[in-house]
């Protein structure tokens, strides 16, 4: 950050060297984030941040293009994001969603998962635990507006949020496709989507690697509705004013002893789980799977 950027920091910010590290992540300063409807506005380069027509909501979109694959950018984006809103007394919600047309997010960027050394793939699963864990147990409220296709990662981090709304097209299809790549989906995905639509559902999910459109997808309750795609917001909406109709401090306790024990089992063993990742995406055979799964996207455009 030039000398210049830096002395234009609020002073609060200069006692606080992560303050700086923050406003490098975000491509800004405090100082120059923009005022909108009386509230913040903030953005970086691959999130967007805004303040919804409700008191106390932000939408958080999500803007990588042309899929929101998740790459490391912008899973640390992410996570500053959300702990900017957690931090901001003004925010008890988010509603999370797309700004790249017809895809919610493509998952984890297999460009971050081919041809990568060992040291950059372990940065990488650190940031991937680092979503799930920050979104999973944040205390915002997050409903998850799915605007378009949410396979693997993206259906991962919408299985974070409280409540998820998704748009009714046929081509949004959504679910845990790991096994389709040969790739094995982590125990901490496996729980998120056993969590959510029970034991023997994700038995056949995951071994499949099913991608369900969305009538099936809320049959076996991956979302919670689905709604004509130009009500989805305002779905997403009307869902936060119950959900903050009720007293934060219950709410936030409750969903902690519900989801604490989920999260604990990967943060008692976060290093095994990097080594696990990283050995196991070095195997040849699994880098050969994913060339030929990612030439196989690539062929489908041409
Ligand atoms: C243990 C590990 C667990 C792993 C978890 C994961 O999440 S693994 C992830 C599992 N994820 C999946 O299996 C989802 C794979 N993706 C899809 O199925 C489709 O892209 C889509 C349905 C999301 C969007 O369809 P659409 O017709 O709107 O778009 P399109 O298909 O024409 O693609 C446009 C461009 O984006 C590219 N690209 C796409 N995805 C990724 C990616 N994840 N990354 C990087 N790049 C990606 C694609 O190659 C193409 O590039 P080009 O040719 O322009 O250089």
């Amino acid at each position: 950050m030039a000398l210049t950027a830096v002395l234009r920091l609020p002073a609060r910010a200069l006692l606080r060297p992560w303050a700086l590290l923050r406003g490098v992540a975000l491509g800004r300063t405090e100082a120059a984030a923009g005022i909108r409807n009386g509230a913040r506005r903030f953005g970086s380069q691959h999130v967007l941040v805004e303040p919804a027509a409700a008191a106390g909501v932000a939408v958080m979109k999500l803007r990588n293009p042309p899929v929101n694959s998740l790459s490391l950018e912008l899973l640390t984006e992410l996570v500053i994001s959300l702990e900017k809103l957690e931090n901001d007394k003004v925010f008890r919600g988010v509603i999370l969603t797309s700004d790249c047309p017809s895809v919610f997010s493509s998952g984890l960027d297999l460009r971050e998962l081919c041809g990568r050394n060992p040291a950059r793939y372990a940065e990488f699963w650190k940031a991937v635990q680092e979503m799930w864990l920050r979104f999973y147990l944040s205390n915002l409220v997050l409903v998850a507006a799915i605007n378009g296709a949410c396979p693997a990662g993206g259906c991962l981090l919408s299985l974070t949020c409280d409540y998820r709304v998704l748009a009714d097209n046929p081509k949004y299809l959504m679910g845990l496709n790991e096994t389709l790549l040969g790739i094995v989906a982590p125990f901490w995905f496996k729980d998120s989507i056993m969590n959510t639509i029970g034991h023997r559902a994700t038995e056949q999910a995951l071994q499949l690697g099913s991608l369900l459109p969305p009538a099936e997808a809320l049959q076996v309750g991956m979302v919670d509705q689905v709604v004509p795609e130009d009500q989805l917001l305002s779905t997403a909406l009307s869902v936060m004013a119950k959900w903050l109709a009720v007293p934060d401090h219950a709410r936030q306790l409750t969903k902690s002893m519900i989801r604490q024990a989920t999260a604990d089992r990967l943060l008692k063993q976060r290093d095994a789980d990097i080594q696990n990742f990283v050995s196991f995406i070095s195997k040849d055979a699994i880098q050969k799977s994913l060339q030929t799964y990612l030439e196989k996207l690539k062929q489908k455009k041409g």
